[in-house]
C-alpha cells in the first residue's frame, strides 16, 4: 500500500483542518496516511513516503510560518527524486502575497527533485464546501500517481 505523509503548520486551525480533509480523502482512496505537525518531524522523514504533502499557512507579508522554516530549509537539501509531491494551504486574500508559502514549498520540492502530483490548492481562511471539493480532487489526482 502506498504511503502518503502530510506535514502541516497551523496556528489557528485552518490549515490543520485542510490537512485533515486531505488525509481523510486519501484514506478513503485506500492509501496509508501519516499526518504530523511540522515541528514533530524532520524533512528526511519524507524519504520513507511515496507521496509527500505539505499544508501550510502564510504569515507576515508572504513569509513562511516560523515553525516550518527549519523543515523548509532541510527539505531543499534532500534528494526526493522518484517521490510525488503536493502542496495545499490557507491564506487570506486580504494580503498582497496570498498563500505565498504554498508557492515557496512547491519550489522547494522541485529543487529536491520531486515530481508534482497535483496542482496546489490555496484556500481563503477556513475550507468551505467548494474548497473541500477541490481538496478531495487534489487527493484523488495525487493518489492516482502513486
Ligand atoms: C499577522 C498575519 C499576517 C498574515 N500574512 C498573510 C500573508 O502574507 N498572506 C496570506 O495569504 N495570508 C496571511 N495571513 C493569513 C493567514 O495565513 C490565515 O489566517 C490562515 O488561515 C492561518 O492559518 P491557520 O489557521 O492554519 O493558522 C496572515 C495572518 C496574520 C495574523
Amino acid at each position: 500500500m502506498a504511503l502518503a505523509k502530510i506535514v502541516y503548520a497551523s496556528l489557528t486551525g485552518n490549515t490543520e483542518e485542510i490537512a485533515d480533509i486531505v488525509a481523510e480523502a486519501l484514506e478513503n482512496l485506500d492509501l496509508e496516511v501519516e499526518q504530523e505537525e511540522c515541528t514533530q518531524v524532520d524533512a528526511e522523514d519524507f524519504l520513507d513516503a511515496d507521496i509527500c504533502i505539505v499544508a501550510t499557512y502564510t504569515y507576515d507579508d508572504g513569509e513562511l510560518p516560523d515553525d516550518i522554516v527549519d523543515f523548509y530549509e532541510e527539505l531543499q537539501e534532500l534528494d526526493l527524486s522518484g517521490k510525488i509531491f503536493g502542496v495545499v494551504g490557507s491564506g487570506d486574500t486580504f494580503y498582497e502575497f496570498f498563500c505565498k508559502s504554498v508557492d515557496d514549498f512547491e519550489a522547494a520540492f522541485v529543487k529536491a527533485g520531486a515530481t508534482k502530483g497535483a496542482d496546489c490548492v490555496k484556500v481563503d481562511l477556513a475550507a468551505e464546501e467548494e474548497d473541500i471539493v477541490k481538496l478531495e480532487a487534489f487527493a484523488k489526482t495525487i493518489a492516482s500517481k502513486a
